[in-house]
């Protein structure tokens, strides 16, 4: 569904911060991406998530060779593509609720339909009681979970995450690779960025491991309960 060939990413004139990146996402695959700050990861989900396009190589998206693809047809290509970024990007002057319901309007979703689904993914959050409560008197925790309902709420065909348990308590990460893992048996196809190895070890998804721009493929292993 999705093949990177030789990928190289540059950021102006800089020295290669992705160097001949190979992988492929097959449909409804879950991958989790892991290595050291700085070893290229957001990049990569950059590219993953259509914000950039590679200084060089082929990447096919959903069958169509990016590269080649015109710029008209990215927006529907991204509306298919849900991610949850490092700094959460929730819209200001909108509240909880807004922020999710989102997605679901933009693709013309009735209103009793919005409302019922975003309560019920708010709830399943940990958020029945913060709905309407605008960003800046969210906590961290708070906005990464709204921050996960809005990507998700859609359920899209490839979901991006970047460090999405950063900010909340292990019973809550629990809680939300959960719900990643439950939509993933859905069909989307999950990428998750992490430095959480219990949180990789739980789930033993194969592994898309970077080192300074070099990517290392490690099949995944027996998922470990941590509550066992
Ligand atoms: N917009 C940019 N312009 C120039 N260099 C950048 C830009 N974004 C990232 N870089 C550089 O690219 C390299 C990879 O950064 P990236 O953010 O992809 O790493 P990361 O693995 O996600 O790190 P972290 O785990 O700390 O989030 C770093 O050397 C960084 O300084």
């Amino acid at each position: 569904m999705i093949t990177f060939e030789n990928v190289g990413m540059r950021y102006g004139m800089g020295a290669e911060v992705l160097r001949d990146v190979s992988f492929s996402l097959d449909r409804g695959s879950f991958h989790f991406l892991v290595g050291p700050s700085g070893a290229g990861k957001t990049t990569l989900l950059k590219l993953l998530y259509l914000a950039h396009r590679p200084s060089r190589g082929l990447i096919n998206f959903f069958g169509r060779d990016l590269m080649t693809m015109e710029r008209e047809a990215l927006p529907r290509m991204r509306r298919r593509i849900g991610v949850v970024f490092q700094d959460f990007r929730l819209f200001e002057h909108m509240s909880a609720f807004e922020n999710v319901a989102l997605p679901l309007r933009i693709q013309g979703a009735k209103k009793a339909q919005v409302a019922d689904h975003v309560e019920e993914l708010l709830c399943w959050v940990g958020l029945e009681d913060r709905m309407h409560a605008r960003p800046a008197t969210l906590s961290g925790g708070e906005k990464q979970r709204v921050a996960i309902a809005r990507a998700i709420i859609n359920k899209p065909d490839l979901l991006v995450a970047d460090e999405p348990t950063g900010n909340v308590d292990p019973e809550m990460s629990r809680r939300l690779m959960h719900l990643f893992v439950a939509l993933n048996k859905e069909g989307t196809t999950t990428v998750v960025a992490t430095h959480d190895e219990g949180l990789v070890q739980s789930i033993g998804a194969p592994i898309l491991k970077l080192s300074k721009g070099d990517l290392e493929h490690v099949p995944g292993g027996t998922p470990i309960d941590p509550g066992a």
